[in-house]
């Protein structure tokens, strides 16, 4: 049985289609990350799994049950995005609250309010009023009251939002020691370098189609791309290895150097025969990796990796409907 699985998933607000179709699935134990544009419709996925708002149509499912399942939803925790807990509440009191509503007896939250709080790096803040929190301690607060009721499901919208880098580091920390734990972690995140170090599998959406699907190996792999440079006053027989039907590419910051393409399903081998051929030595070879942020790039803009990074931090319309 699929943690989530959702098929051929529909969401229409009005004349907007937030959601066209979307199919997927997340096993347990899986860290799995949701990706994509502003409004690419990742929210209302979510909201739809933990019955917050209706499907137009297809399926969605959680623990087995349809979407919004009473019980279903009991075991699972939900860090919302942009939360706003009450100012006036202190860090245990809030806990407490939240505990009570998950029916987490009075006792036991005694104990493991302090426990979860200290997992999250704020139990030396527990009886301050939230309104003395800082953004980021916040952000901790609403994790640690997503894990109280200790659910086999944690959904995170944007987990780490406001989060210092080192914070980060812990957040993740906290999520492969949960993993670990057999708890299946949903997560949605615009930071894209945190998702590539953590998350077992991804999703991108884009104006609410799934575009891409996969582990983080099987989206970040080129077709084999690889660097090879030869000993100083070599010269690299770039016709010949043509021939053999790599595309091969020289490189102007690195004089020396080339970058060769395999055809599919080819390996290196026969360009390397051929250079020893040639009584060519070769110094440098390494196989270009792209980061899921070049992956991500491509998918939502087309957009060759690597290039054009000025372009990329300008503005971009948010995604939606047609
Ligand atoms: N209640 C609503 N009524 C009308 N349109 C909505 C509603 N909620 C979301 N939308 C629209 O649906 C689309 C998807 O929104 P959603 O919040 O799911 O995107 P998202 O991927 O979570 O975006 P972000 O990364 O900005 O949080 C957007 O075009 C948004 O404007």
């Amino acid at each position: 049985m699929s943690v989530i699985e959702t098929v051929e998933l529909r969401k229409t607000y009005g004349r907007l289609q937030a959601l066209k179709g979307v199919s997927l699935r997340v096993e347990k134990g899986q860290i799995y990350g949701l990706l994509g544009q502003n409004g690419a419709g990742k929210t209302t996925l979510i909201k739809i799994l933990l019955g917050i708002v209706g499907l137009t149509e297809g399926q969605a499912s959680l623990l087995g049950a349809p979407a919004g399942d009473a019980n279903a939803r009991r075991r699972v925790g939900y860090l919302p995005e942009d939360h706003a807990f009450p100012g006036y509440h202190t860090g245990y009191s809030l806990m407490d609250f939240y505990g009570s509503l998950y029916g987490v007896p009075s006792a036991e939250r005694k104990k493991r309010i302090p426990e979860t709080l200290e997992q999250v790096g704020i139990a030396g803040r527990m009886h301050y009023k939230i309104k003395t929190y800082s953004k980021g301690m916040k952000q901790r607060l609403g994790i640690a009251q997503a894990m109280l009721h200790r659910p086999d499901l944690i959904i995170l919208d944007e987990p780490t939002d406001g989060v210092d880098p080192m914070g980060r580091a812990e957040i993740r920390d906290l999520m492969a020691q949960l993993k670990d734990d057999g708890h299946t972690i949903f997560l949605n995140s615009h930071l894209l370098g945190e998702v590539e170090l953590i998350c077992d599998r991804v999703a991108i959406l884009q104006q609410g189609k799934l575009v891409r699907e996969g582990t983080i190996a099987e989206l970040t792999k080129t077709k084999g791309t690889f660097v090879l440079g030869l000993l100083a006053g070599q010269t690299f027989p770039t016709d010949a290895v043509a021939q053999l039907g790599f595309t091969v590419r020289k490189l102007p910051d690195t004089p020396g150097h080339v970058e060769v393409t395999l055809p599919d399903g080819q390996t290196i081998e026969p360009v390397m025969k051929l250079l020893s051929g040639q009584g060519l030595t070769v110094t440098h070879i390494v196989e270009k990796k792209q980061s899921l942020e070049d992956v991500f790039m491509t998918t939502v803009e087309g957009a060759e990796p690597g290039v054009d990074r000025g372009r990329r931090r300008r503005a971009r319309p948010v995604g939606g409907g047609e």
